[in-house]
């Protein structure tokens, strides 16, 4: 897998609001290692994960994953691109709120409820990795913020995702736990040589990462 940005230049809002977030935006972001994006609140970091993570469509440059360029495909398409290559972490967790932990991993194989023998236990060994271990039956009501972060960040890495896309990891969760997420996510990116890019304020885990971007200085 590998991912590059290049000339990426995104505007948001609407009228008078309409500012650039990113502007000529380049960087290549290599395989097997854990990028970390920084930069003061508003500087963009939540946008290039959309971006680079086909859920948000540059005003223009071209983001390259393995040779497609993402940008210019159509919905269906990216669409696919996301469920079968990308692993989201969103910063509010999105968990569905009807879903045990459990399930919340197997919906990204779309076998909730009627999921497979293999895929449960695999999934209860992703929670349980995570420390989640007696909260496989809790729904996203019951779970902490903390907690419903983990869940967040083992769904994303169920599927053995090539791009790992993960937006403020460690936010909700005590110092302790902040290490064992940076340090997962870590071992899972050199394992599966996947394209890891972590939107952080943290910066224990900005020192874990081995390269960081920093979008006030690109802007
Ligand atoms: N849907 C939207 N419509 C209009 N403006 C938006 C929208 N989403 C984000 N913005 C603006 O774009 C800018 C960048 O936001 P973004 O969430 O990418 O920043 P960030 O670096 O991730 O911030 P934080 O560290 O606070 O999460 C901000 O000024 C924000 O207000």
């Amino acid at each position: 897998m590998s991912l590059s940005l290049s000339g990426v230049t995104v505007t948001r809002g609407h009228g008078r609001t309409r500012t650039a977030v990113l502007r000529d935006f380049t960087a290549t972001f290599p395989a097997g290692k854990v990028t970390a994006l920084v930069g003061p609140s508003g500087s963009g970091k939540s946008t290039l994960l959309a971006v680079a993570g086909a859920l948000l469509r540059p005003d223009s440059g071209a983001v390259d994953l393995d040779g497609t360029d993402i940008a210019r495909l159509g919905d269906g398409e990216r669409a696919r691109f996301r469920r079968e290559r990308i692993g989201y972490m969103f910063q509010t967790g999105n968990l569905l709120g009807a879903l045990t932990a459990t399930e919340q991993l197997l919906a990204a194989t779309h076998v909730a409820g009627a999921g497979t023998r293999r895929h449960r236990a695999r999934a209860v060994a992703a929670l349980e990795e995570l420390g989640l271990g007696d909260r496989l039956r809790h729904r996203p009501d019951q779970l902490s913020g903390g907690e419903r972060q983990r869940v967040a960040l083992a769904r994303a890495l169920f599927l053995t995702p090539g791009l790992l896309l993960v937006d403020e990891p460690t936010a909700a969760v005590d110092r302790s736990q902040a290490d064992a997420i940076a340090g997962l996510i870590g071992d899972r990116t050199r394992a599966h040589a996947c394209v890891t890019v972590v939107a952080t304020h943290d910066p224990a885990v900005v020192a874990s990462a081995d390269a960081v971007i920093d979008l006030d200085s690109a802007a």
